[in-house]
């Protein structure tokens, strides 16, 4: 259950400091603390927060219970101090550091006497750290694929981790995706999963579609998964051999629809989530929720204490559709200037193409009541017309509401001391495992075992923002060096048929892995030395961030999520190990990428020691969620304080 809750104020009050009037407020988070002006007086009254726990049990008779009336669960709290000014006004609030005590335990006079002796020590520098409150918030994820049951790149590997991440800090966590059932041994990864039996019907494109919903309980978090006759068909979460599914627009309505009653129908551990609950919808897939809730939920009554986040991983994919299907998405008519959006002359197809289309993301955009995407850099950049796809002007008028938190790693899969996908462990604190995991790599794809040629990796989606066109027109120089290079992917045909025929022309040197193969990445990011990205755009990237946990080193591209988490390496730097992590080269040309990865090969033949150094220094940096998790709670935080955006 959501914990922070406004219980009144308690109206026993006393002078605690002379020349000070305190009044001790609870309840308000943390960020609502202002510092105080020293020579302000401060007026003090006493309340308490609970922590976790049922609602408090609110007496309409008697508003303001006193302290022994309070239920049990709600005596142990937070005090506040509510700053008032010399006429009385409310000029802020500020935590008392430690002052999670017991009123049981604590007599009134005493706890006079202590906030005293406190409020003396902390009215100064003290009292401007930022207190930690103990907030925790009923937490929806939205989003089309969660690992490990569904994957097909980053979007999956952030939805599988972050939700357990913010789990373990307190909070209840659901994550809603669909029950994809491909016929294959795939589908057994849903096999944990049970039948709710908690059907309902979702009113949408001309009828009403029964969805039901499966439910499994692991690391802390629910894992829901949307069942619906159109998530089970052969091929990938969102196409097949034949190309994207035509329906994806039905398919992701239905999920949408299904995620805004999740929280109200499932009783997850016998209690609902209820309304008071934080969406945090991802991508186009999910970005129908925050306009559900303003245009469906709350003009009833319901769902008027939610607040949604959106987060864009990237923004490139907006769900972009016909208008005239705006009418089957179960929305009322009113609420079509939400979604609708308009291509500019130069891109429509044909002189009576009106260029009307029905934009997903981009009703998200313009209803969610916080935005976040996965670095600081890609935050800036969408609202740049290079960057923004289109949506830029629109995030620019929302940009007091938008965050940059880079993603973690899900450090326990993603290990070499503890992988079980790679031949050979190793650690920062022995290395020696590397080298062997790079000849049985060798051995496995049927390139020469050299362990002295420096090989280079490639893994990602064979689409234009990764680059591919770049290594395609670079692969001829760079394969006349003494290298090898290994390549895993999917995608685009042209690209992988490309990859058939770069491995048949440079048979010694070169392997092409068409497909999607966890294992195999796995193994590449061990046996490799260097890992290649030289994105056209890059929202965070995650294999960066996995090869330097593996002492892989990386050459990037210098944009969005690179160039904040790869640091240019500097033999010289003054500072102790701030020689950096990797290379990272800009502006996007053949030329640029071909230099760094030279320095990259020279300094591995060469500068042994060097190279260690960056391998040590980028395997002990810190991948972890914690801090990622950390500034998603602010933003959360931040949407509860305000009201619904819509
Ligand atoms: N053929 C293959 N076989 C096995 N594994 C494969 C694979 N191809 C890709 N992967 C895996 O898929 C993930 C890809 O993650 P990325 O973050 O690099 O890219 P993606 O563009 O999908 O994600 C988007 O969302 C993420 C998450 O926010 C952002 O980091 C990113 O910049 C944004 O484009 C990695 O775990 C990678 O190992």
């Amino acid at each position: 259950m959501e914990s922070l809750q406004l219980t009144p104020i308690h109206h026993h009050s006393f002078v605690l400091v002379r020349h000070s009037h305190l009044q001790l407020g609870s309840h308000f988070p943390s960020s609502l603390l202002t510092r105080a002006s020293r020579n302000a007086n401060l007026r003090l009254t006493r309340s308490f927060s609970g922590e976790v726990g049922p609602p408090a049990s609110h007496n309409e008779d008697n508003p303001f219970p006193l302290k022994d009336e309070q239920p049990q669960e709600q005596e142990r709290g937070l005090l506040l101090a509510r700053e008032t000014d010399d006429f009385g006004s409310l000029v802020g609030f500020r935590l008392i550091p430690g002052s999670g005590i017991t009123t049981e335990e604590q007599p009134e006079a005493k706890v006079g006497e202590e906030l005293e002796e406190k409020a003396e020590a902390k009215v100064g520098e003290e009292l401007e750290e930022k207190a930690e409150t103990k907030v925790s918030y009923n937490i929806t994820f939205v989003t089309a694929e969660a690992a490990p049951y569904s994957k097909t790149g980053g979007l999956g590997d952030v939805c599988g981790s972050l939700p357990i991440a913010l789990a373990s800090r307190g909070h209840r966590v659901m994550v809603v995706s669909p029950r994809y059932m491909h016929g294959t041994s795939e589908d057994a990864r849903y096999s944990g999963a049970v039948d709710m039996d908690c059907n309902i019907q979702i009113y949408c494109f001309g009828a009403a579609q029964e969805v039901g919903f499966y439910h499994e309980y692991r690391k802390g978090v629910d894992w829901v998964f949307v069942d619906h006759p159109s998530f089970h068909r052969a091929g990938s979460p969102y196409g097949d051999m034949y190309g994207t599914f035509g329906d994806n627009q039905f398919r992701y309505t239905l999920l949408c629809h299904a995620a805004c009653e999740a929280p109200l129908v499932l009783p997850l551990g016998g209690y609902t989530y209820g309304e008071r609950c934080l969406f945090l919808v991802n991508d186009w897939h999910a970005s129908l929720v925050p306009v559900l809730l303003a245009a469906k939920y709350r003009p009833h009554g319901v769902y008027k204490d939610a607040r949604s986040v959106l987060v864009i991983h990237n923004i490139a994919h907006q769900g972009v559709e016909p208008i005239v299907t705006y009418g089957n998405l179960g929305l009322p008519l009113e609420w079509r200037g939400a979604l609708e959006w308009v291509f500019p002359n130069w891109a429509r197809m044909h002189a009576l193409d009106t260029g009307e289309a029905v934009n997903f993301l981009k009703g998200a955009i313009v209803t969610a009541d916080r935005i976040v995407t996965v670095s600081k850099g890609y935050s800036w950049e969408i609202t740049t017309s290079e960057g923004g796809y289109g949506l830029h002007e629109l995030l620019k008028d929302r940009k007091s509401v938008l965050s940059g938190i880079t993603n973690g790693i899900d450090v326990t899969e993603w290990d070499p001391s503890s992988d079980q996908y790679i031949p050979f462990k190793y650690s920062a604190d022995d290395l020696s495992g590397k080298v062997k995991c790079k000849i049985e790599l060798q051995k496995e794809l049927g390139l020469p075992e050299r362990p002295d040629c420096p090989v280079i990796g490639f893994i990602g989606r064979l689409d234009y923002q990764k680059g591919i066109e770049l290594i395609r027109m670079g692969i001829a120089e760079l394969m006349e060096d003494d290298v090898q290079f290994v390549m895993l992917g999917s995608g685009n045909p042209a690209y992988e048929d490309w990859m058939r025929a770069t491995e048949a022309t440079y048979r010694d040197k070169f392997r092409g892995w068409v497909g999607f193969n966890v294992p195999i990445s796995h193994r590449i990011t061990a046996g490799c030395d260097i890992l290649l990205m030289p994105s056209t755009f890059e929202p965070c990237g995650l294999n960066q961030l996995y090869a330097m946990r593996y002492g892989t080193i990386p050459v990037v591209h210098q944009t969005g999520g690179l160039r904040d988490t790869v640091q240019n390496f500097n033999p010289f730097a003054e500072v102790k190990n701030d020689e950096g992590t990797g290379w990272t080269f800009s502006p996007l040309t053949k030329e640029n990428m071909l230099v760094a990865l030279r320095y990259a090969i020279q300094t591995y033949r060469e500068y042994k020691s060097s190279w260690e150094g960056l391998m040590r220094r980028g395997m002990t940096r810190d991948y972890t969620w914690v801090n990622a998790a950390t500034q998603y709670e602010q933003v959360i935080e931040w949407a509860f304080m305000d009201p619904p955006y819509c």
